[in-house]
This record gives C-alpha cells, sequence and structure tokens, in this order.
C-alpha cells in the first residue's frame, strides 16, 4: 500500500507514545528464559514485536494476552526443539534468537526478506558463537542461518563495530550456561546506550553481571536463572521521534504522553536535539508539548547517541537554517536498508540537499521548503517511511511513499497518528 502525503499547514492534538519496541523484545525474552510465569504489560504491537512473540511461543512458552498484557509461563534454559524460526524483518529479535537457539539443537532461520534483513550481516555474532562451541551453517554471514548448540561459557571475544545487537544477544544467553563467561567488546561499540537498556532488564530478571565502565569487558556469572516477574513497557522514543520532528516543521500544538523523562533510550535525545534546533518544546512530567513554528536552526550532533532517531532529525534539518551535520552514524548502513546512501537518495528526489560521508549526513537546509511531486522508494524501512512523511508536510507537491505499510515494522499505528494530529496524509491501493 502507498501513502500520498501532501502539504500540511498545522498539525494539532494528543497522542499517546506507542510501546517501546527494544523494551518489549527485551522483556518478552527475559519472561521466556525464565521458569515461572511472568507479566509483560502495555507490550508494543508491532511487526518486530509480534515476531519476538511468535518466536518464543514456538520455542515453547506459554502466552496469554488481552488488550493490556501478556501473561507469559517461560520455558528457562530449554526451549523447546523446533525445525524452524522466522523473525520477518526483526534484526534484534534474529540476533538475540541465534544466541537463545545455541541452547537448542538444530535450528534453522529462514529467509523471508532478502532484500531487507537477507542483506544485514550478523558475522560477528556468527563467530562469537563459534567460539562458545557452536556449529554454524551461515551464508556469508547473511541468512538463512542454523545454529546448532550446545555451547560453553568462557573467555568471548565479539566485535561491537557494526551492531551492539551482537553483545546484548550474547548478554541474554551466558548467564544461563554452567560456567562463569567474560565477554570483551573489540572496536569502537556501536549504539553503546541500547546495552544499558539490555543491561536494565536483565537486572530487573534477577541476572548479574558486571561490567566496566566503557562497556569494553563483561563478567557474567554461569549458573544464573531469571527470576520471572512484572514488566511494563514504557513509551517508545525512536516512533515519537517522528511524531516531534514532523510538528517541529510544520507549525504546530502537538502533546506526545508516556514519553518518561528519566529513560534510558538514546533517542530522549531527539527533545535536546528539537530544542537545540529552537523548536518551542517542552517536556516534563513525562509529557513533551511542541509549539512549532516550523523555523529551525542546524546542528551537529553525534548520532550514534540516538541511532533510530537520526533519520526523524535530518528530516527536520532539511528545512532549517544553516547546514546541519549527523556524524558517527556509519552503522545506520547495515539496517532496514542503507540509511545513508539509500536515505538520501529519497530525500534529493523530494528536493532535499544532502550530502553523505562513509559515517556522516550532512544537510544544506531549506527553509523555503522542498518541491516533492515523487514517488520514493521505502526501501522496506519503516524509518525510511515516517522520515518522509515529515518532508511530505513541507513540500510544494505531494510526496508518494511507495509500500508505506512497512512502517508496521515498530508502528503501525503511526499514519492513524498523524492524521490524528491533522496531517494530509491519504493511503491508496497500487
Ligand atoms: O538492541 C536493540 O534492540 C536495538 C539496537 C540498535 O541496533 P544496533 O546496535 O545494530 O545499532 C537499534 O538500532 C535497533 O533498532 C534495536
Ligand atoms: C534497525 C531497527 O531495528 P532492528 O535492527 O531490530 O531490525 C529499527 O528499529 O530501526
Amino acid at each position: 500500500m502507498d501513502v500520498i502525503v501532501r502539504r500540511t499547514e498545522k498539525l494539532e492534538g494528543t497522542i499517546e507514545a506507542l510501546s517501546s519496541k527494544n523494551y518489549t523484545t527485551r522483556y518478552l525474552l527475559v519472561a521466556a528464559l525464565a521458569d515461572g510465569t511472568s507479566t509483560v504489560r502495555f507490550p508494543a504491537h508491532s511487526e518486530d514485536s509480534d515476531a519476538m512473540r511468535r518466536c518464543i511461543a514456538e520455542l515453547g512458552a506459554e502466552l496469554e494476552e488481552d488488550d493490556e498484557k501478556i501473561v507469559i509461563k517461560g520455558f528457562g534454559r530449554n526451549p523447546k526443539r523446533v525445525a524452524e524460526l522466522n523473525v520477518g524483518n526483526a534484526g534484534a529479535v534474529l540476533r538475540f534468537l541465534l544466541a537463545v537457539a545455541a541452547l537448542s539443537e538444530d535450528v534453522h532461520f529462514v529467509n523471508t526478506y532478502p532484500d531487507s534483513l537477507g542483506k544485514r550481516p550478523h558475522d560477528d555474532l556468527i563467530e562469537a558463537l563459534r567460539q562458545m562451541g557452536a556449529t554454524i551453517d551461515d551464508n556469508g554471514g547473511r541468512l538463512p542461518i542454523t545454529v546448532k548448540g550446545p555451547v560453553q561459557g568462557g573467555k568471548i571475544t565479539v566485535s561491537g563495530e557494526v551492531s551492539s545487537q551482537y553483545l546484548s544477544a550474547l548478554l541474554f544467553l551466558t548467564p544461563l550456561l554452567e560456567a562463569d563467561s567474560e565477554i570483551t567488546v573489540t572496536g569502537d561499540l556501536k549504539s553503546k546506550v541500547v546495552v544499558g537498556q539490555t543491561l536494565e532488564v536483565l537486572e530487573q530478571a534477577g541476572i548479574r553481571v558486571e561490567a566496566n565502565e566503557d562497556y569494553s569487558l563483561f563478567r557474567v556469572p554461569g549458573g544464573q536463572a531469571y527470576r520471572a516477574g512484572e514488566y511494563s513497557v514504557q513509551g517508545d522514543y525512536p516512533g515519537s521521534a517522528a511524531i516531534l520532528s514532523a510538528a517541529a516543521v510544520v507549525p504546530s500544538d502537538v502533546t506526545v504522553r508516556r514519553l518518561a523523562v528519566n529513560s534510558k533510550q538514546g533517542e530522549r535525545a531527539v527533545v535536546d536535539v528539537l530544542q537545540m534546533m529552537e523548536t518551542p518544546l517542552t517536556h516534563e512530567n513525562d509529557i513533551a508539548v511542541v509549539k512549532g513554528t516550523g523555523r529551525l536552526k542546524a546542528l551537529e550532533f553525534d548520532g550514534d547517541a540516538a541511532t533510530d532517531a537520526v533519520l526523524a532529525m535530518v528530516a527536520a534539518a532539511v528545512f532549517a537554517e544553516g547546514t546541519s551535520r549527523f556524524y558517527n552514524v556509519e552503522n545506520l548502513r547495515y539496517k532496514e536498508c542503507d540509511r545513508i546512501t539509500d536515505y538520501l537518495n529519497e530525500l534529493r528526489k523530494a528536493g532535499a540537499d544532502v550530502e553523505e560521508k562513509q559515517a556522516e549526513i550532512i544537510v544544506h537546509g531549506r527553509p523555503q521548503g522542498v518541491a516533492g511531486g515523487v514517488r520514493i522508494d521505502s526501501h522496506y524501512d519503516h524509518r525510511v517511511i515516517m522520515a518522509l512523511t515529515i518532508v511530505g508536510l513541507r513540500a510544494d507537491e505531494p510526496v508518494t511513499i511507495t509500500d508505506a505499510h512497512h512502517v508496521a515494522k515498530s508502528y503501525p499505528g503511526f499514519f492513524d497518528d498523524m492524521i490524528a494530529l491533522g496531517a494530509n496524509v491519504e493511503w491508496v491501493k497500487e
């Protein structure tokens, strides 16, 4: 399904933030790895969280759900034998479950998104699991992948250069092994803040992990058990970053509720970034209020601190006065698409003035707006879809985003929320 985004004069209203994707995947996983019964309240409902839900059920977790919660009886350290798992297009879910699969005997991960997740690398995790004794058949570090356990703890080395998800995956697995583990992270760890979310969830699940200050060394005692628990999922900053950035580029009076002020999500930085860009924005008592004027100032920002919000920030910078620079963002190239080259190509089509370096996005702002009048390839990427929607709000001619239904990977209600706020957006069948 395609979406047509037309110039929008004003956004106004109040929405509840969607639930966090990254906390939902983590809480579902630790609940599955516990022996007792856990409750996850306010879980995200999206393709990625559904992928985790489906896979842990196949691995033997018993799930019961209603509108507000999922009650999960875990399988502990003994997942059921399954021949095959399908994680859809969910990167984090795949990486976490590749590690969990090593508790089992022979699990085959299928390749259902050859042009998206099918292109993403997993070599660094595969290599670490091999050091631990796993036998792995892979396709040059990519899907399809078959993992055969068992594995042992001990000294493990993993690269953090491409993704933090490999390290998080090992942190979920190693407490369940008999031996103690010592994980050394080589290279410059990317998306470091997300590892903080992994450690927070592990601690809530009663797991002990010792980490040094720069997250290059972790000691994980073996023989631990996940404690069943009661978890409550907070609002999602990466998805809300798109709403807040949309509200910043046009005149607006938009309130987003349920955005924890003290959240560990790095994408919380969208609030500071928009304020630095001189957007009138307040954030108190977990409520963000944007009273946009459409005027923005350029800025320089280390994007690795807020990986999943960078595309929305860049979309806002398209309309800023001056040149913005988002640096330290090379790992955006290894996402649902190459979020530097592919994304900037689509922005250019829409009329933005952007440049790329290997690890940087440079935006020469156009406060006068962009031409639009184009069809955008969404590259299977929910964050590209949301970002181009922001740009379309201030384009002279309509912007058509093809296959915009892929927004459901993380934020199925994105267009409903945008329409509720007054965005001039319309679904069309091809
Ligand atoms: O651990 C996680 O849940 C995630 C980690 C990040 O990935 P990278 O570490 O690959 O940057 C982030 O972009 C992704 O959406 C979710
Ligand atoms: C990159 C993302 O997710 P994943 O790596 O889990 O596919 C994302 O949500 O933007």
